[in-house]
């Protein structure tokens, strides 16, 4: 992708953002919603505004490190690390008032220094540096490097309305270029800056937006037509949609969440998909799970985690208080797999998922539960790695129960 100046306006806009998310809080899809509500902006205009915030919050350590600004103070500074952002990309400066120079002295020491510290040059706090390395070993080095990247944009062919050649020649016939991932039957890699969602063929329901890894999962519960199945983290449904595709709309799809917007976003989007036979549900108290004991021939559990496989498409996880969830969100993971799993019926599959790459929120999640419930053995599990893959990291695994 080549790479130009932002105009002082896209400048402004990007700065908002980051302070919106660094200073505010803010997810990042949000504070884009946010800023960019109500403008007309050219959809190559929008695309680059995110190119380059996406980049800034990638590595916000590294750029803070060539603006000499604090990463206390990174929101406050934002248009400092616009600067720094063009100063490293060797572009020149927009003239925008607000922003400290760097001049190319200065910048050469600065970025000999920070490409010398890998986790610096990845855009990663030291936390999340230990971490890794104490989880993951030789392998973090080429994972923390991939999750820098920025992410690609994948499009999940919905199947109850078109097929994957069909979508790409919709999508072409709109001015979007995309082209099929191989290994993904349903993975579409959209190449062109294109705002996908004011498209007919997104009105129309013929694709979902969902990362090519996140794919394999609704894959691996091997769903059939007539099935009665449970997704029971579903929120607004990403995977739901997926499974009501392979299931041609047959037999009973529950979505289950503990927060109701969620499920109402996911009713929209079945109404568009054309899925007609997903219901929703709310779990208002642990009795909700208790009236579906043995119900279930598939249950996907996508339990809340880290995000730490997710980190190209939303940085901003890594500066905030991630690390000291972790240990909340094992704890919650570990009631969920125990808990939900009594829905599924005897020899009926569970998919135990996460968008993490840690192993403790993963196999060692799934090893902690087997060696509690006898009644389950592991059929195969899967690591969806961002530095092998060039996907999201995800981790699947497939269980069967085998006694009540
Ligand atoms: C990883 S997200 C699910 C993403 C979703 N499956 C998709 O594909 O779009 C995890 C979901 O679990 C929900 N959740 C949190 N605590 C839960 C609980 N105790 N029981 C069920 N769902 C829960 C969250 O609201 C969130 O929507």
């Amino acid at each position: 992708m080549s790479e130009y100046s932002l105009s002082i306006y896209a400048c402004e806009l990007a700065a908002q953002v980051i302070r919106d998310v660094i200073s505010d809080g803010a997810p990042l899809d949000r504070a884009y919603s946010r800023q960019f509500a109500g403008l007309k902006l050219a959809p190559a205009q929008q695309a680059q505004i995110t190119r380059v915030v996406g980049e800034i919050i990638r590595r916000l350590n590294f750029y803070c490190y060539l603006a000499h600004v604090s990463l206390a103070d990174a929101g406050k500074h934002a248009a400092d690390l616009l600067m720094a952002w063009h100063a490293y990309r060797q572009l020149p400066s927009p003239g925008w008032q607000q922003a400290k120079a760097i001049d190319a002295k200065t910048l050469a020491l600065r970025l000999q220094h920070a490409d010398s510290v890998a986790a610096l040059r990845d855009g990663c706090p030291a936390w999340l540096d230990e971490l890794g390395q104490r989880q993951l070993g030789d392998s973090w080095a080429a994972e923390r490097a991939a999750l820098a990247q920025a992410p690609k944009r994948y499009l999940r062919t919905n199947l109850l309305k078109c097929d994957r050649n069909q979508l790409q020649s919709r999508l072409a016939k709109e001015g979007i270029s995309a082209g099929a991932v191989e290994g993904v039957a349903t993975a579409l890699e959209v190449t062109s800056d294109a705002a996908l969602f004011r498209t007919d063929a997104f009105k129309d329901g013929w694709f979902e937006q969902q990362d090519a890894g996140s794919q394999h999962v609704a894959d691996a519960l091997d769903v059939t037509p007539g099935m009665r199945v449970i997704d029971a983290c579903a929120g607004a449904g990403g995977k739901t949609l997926h499974l009501a595709a392979k299931m041609q709309g047959k037999g009973r799809l529950l979505a289950m969440d503990v927060e109701q917007w969620k499920l109402d976003n996911l009713k929209a989007r079945a109404r568009r998909a054309g899925a007609h036979n997903v219901e929703t549900r709310l779990i208002s108290s642990s009795k909700t799970i208790k009236r579906l004991k043995l119900s279930a021939d598939r249950l996907l559990l996508d339990v809340p985690c880290s995000g730490l496989g997710v980190l190209k498409r939303n940085p901003d996880t890594k500066w905030r208080d991630t690390e000291t969830r972790l240990p909340v969100l094992q704890a919650l993971q570990a009631q969920i797999l125990d808990s939900y799993s009594r829905m599924l019926k005897v020899d009926g599959i569970l998919v135990y998922a996460t968008c993490s790459i840690m192993p403790d929120e993963n196999r060692q999640q799934v090893d902690n539960f087997l060696s509690n419930h006898a009644n389950f053995r592991l059929l195969d599990d899967e690591n969806i790695s961002p530095a092998r893959s060039g996907f999201d990291g995800f981790y699947l695994a497939r269980l069967q129960r085998i006694a009540e």
